[in-house]
């Protein structure tokens, strides 16, 4: 749950101001297909692709490692105090395999993409996933574990599910959100 003091942070000294252009964020399970969309889409839109793992990595956002789960925690506070200001622009789509520590404030829309875990499996396999880490990554998927998160994280009508496992289905999902972002501006103009 937000809190009063987070809701102020990006909230406007005058009320009713809106961001220029829409927040996108776009999560699911690793493998998914988050990183393939969302470069074309920026590479379409202009719109800044923000990969959180790389970007916490480059600002040492970063604190232990996990030996269970074979990846680096996540200073989350840290991270979100450096994306503050770049958010409350806007014209941002967010790329991270986990959505509930975001503030729900910073996101217009959030597509939750989804796979089969035969195609899962093969892209980890492909990737060099193994053991634990492999196993967890496809229960993940299985559970909806993402897509969860999102609902307990954000306005069901924010949130869109979609299939990620043929190439038709990125076309697909390009489309909806080009439109997505067509119908925002037409609803937001100043
Ligand atoms: N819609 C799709 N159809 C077929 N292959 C895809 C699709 N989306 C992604 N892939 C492939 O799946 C693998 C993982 O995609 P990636 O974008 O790196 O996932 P993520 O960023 O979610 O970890 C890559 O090899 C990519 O080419």
């Amino acid at each position: 749950m937000e809190s009063e003091e987070d809701d102020m942070d990006c909230a406007p000294v005058v009320p009713n101001i809106k961001r220029d252009a829409p927040n996108i964020l776009i999560t699911g399970t690793p493998g998914v297909g988050k990183s393939t969309l969302c470069k074309k889409v920026a590479e379409t839109t202009g719109m800044n692709w923000l990969e959180i793992s790389k970007i916490a990595k480059e600002n040492n956002c970063l604190e232990e490692y996990d030996e269970v789960y074979q990846c680096p925690v996540l200073d989350e506070d840290k991270l979100m105090d450096g994306l503050e200001e770049t958010m409350c622009q806007g014209g941002n789509i967010v790329d991270y395999h986990s959505c509930e520590f975001f503030p729900e404030r910073w996101f217009d829309v959030v597509f939750v993409l989804r796979t089969d875990n035969t195609t899962l499996y093969d892209r980890l396999i492909k990737r060099g996933y193994a053991g634990k880490k492999l196993e967890d990554n496809v229960d993940c998927e299985i559970f909806q574990v993402v897509l969860d998160e999102a609902k307990n994280s954000y306005k069901e009508n924010l949130i869109h599910e979609l299939s990620s496992v043929t190439p038709e289905n990125l076309e697909q999902n390009l489309e909806k959100i080009y439109l997505w972002i067509q119908h925002w501006f037409e609803n937001n103009q100043t």
